[in-house]
């Protein structure tokens, strides 16, 4: 039998982390050999001979976490949202002086929200009118999802790639918010209600008809096959991978 991969989990209190322990606990391959919340010393991580640490922490500090588990020469799965482009840019760069080393960040790891994104960039390119609504439970800190982020940054990219005007949008009057967030062009609406885990949808029209593409995670158990994909494909990923689809067979 080939070794086990050895994984820490950082945030391993949290509604993410806890998942992520009993699903690494689960799995025949795979060892837990810590888990850290806040306060606790990340140097427990390589003292405990981890081959892979997976962040499920706080906007705040994952960037961080990231930078000194990369220096310690460890691999890292990385489910925190918050990241920008900046901070992805600095991972980059610091994972060139660190060959061999490798962090994977994914907004979302539900294979159904990885397919919802990728649907919707085959689909922007069709369809003059396009929005995404993402609906969570009232507990997340940040809004937009990183996941509606992401899904709005790739519907944008195909729009341009397939030299689309702007979204159509007469607003001149409004409340402050009224039309959510724009992230590159693409407007993004956030909603928080108690009872909701985590959804998505991206809204397409055209004169005459619309095309819904939506997903909904019932259950965190819906991201821990894309974790556990993720703990064990990214040794084998040196420097920075940014979405899962990067490990799905999508075509
Ligand atoms: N990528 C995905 O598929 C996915 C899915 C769900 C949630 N998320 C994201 O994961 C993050 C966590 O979500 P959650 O619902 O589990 O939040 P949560 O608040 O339940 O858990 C966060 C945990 O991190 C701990 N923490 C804070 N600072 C820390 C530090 N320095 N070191 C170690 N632990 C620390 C907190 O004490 C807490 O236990 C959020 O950014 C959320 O958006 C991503
Ligand atoms: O519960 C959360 O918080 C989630 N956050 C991710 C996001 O911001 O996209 C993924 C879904 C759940």
């Amino acid at each position: 039998m080939s070794e086990l991969i050895r994984v820490a989990v950082l945030g391993a209190a949290g509604r993410m982390g806890a998942t992520v322990v009993r699903a690494v606990q689960d799995a025949p391959d795979l060892e837990l050999v810590a888990a850290l919340d806040a306060g606790d010393d990340l140097a427990r991580v390589t003292a405990a001979g981890a081959h892979v640490a997976v962040d499920f922490t706080v906007p705040s500090v994952t960037e961080a976490n990231v930078h000194a588990l990369v220096d310690a020469g460890v691999h890292v799965v990385v489910g925190t949202t918050g990241w920008d482009d900046e901070a992805l840019a600095r991972v980059r760069d610091h994972l060139a002086d660190r060959p061999g080393v490798g962090v994977l960040v994914a907004p979302n790891f539900a294979l159904g929200a990885v397919l919802t994104m990728h649907f919707a960039r085959q689909a922007a390119r069709w369809f003059e009118s396009v929005e995404v609504v993402e609906l969570h439970h009232p507990d997340k800190v940040d809004a937009p999802s990183g996941t509606a982020r992401h899904t709005a940054q790739g519907i944008a990219a195909a729009r341009r790639a397939a030299g689309l005007d702007a979204v159509p949008d007469a607003t001149t009057q409004s409340l402050d918010g009224a039309r959510g967030a724009d992230v590159d062009g693409v407007r993004v609406h956030a909603v928080r209600l108690r009872g909701l885990v985590a959804h998505e949808e991206v809204l397409l029209g055209n004169a005459g008809e619309q095309l819904t593409i939506r997903h909904d995670s019932f259950d965190r158990v819906s991201f821990m096959p894309g974790v556990l994909l993720g703990v064990r494909r990214v040794p084998a990923r040196p420097g920075l991978t940014v979405g899962l689809e990067h490990l799905l067979d999508l075509g």
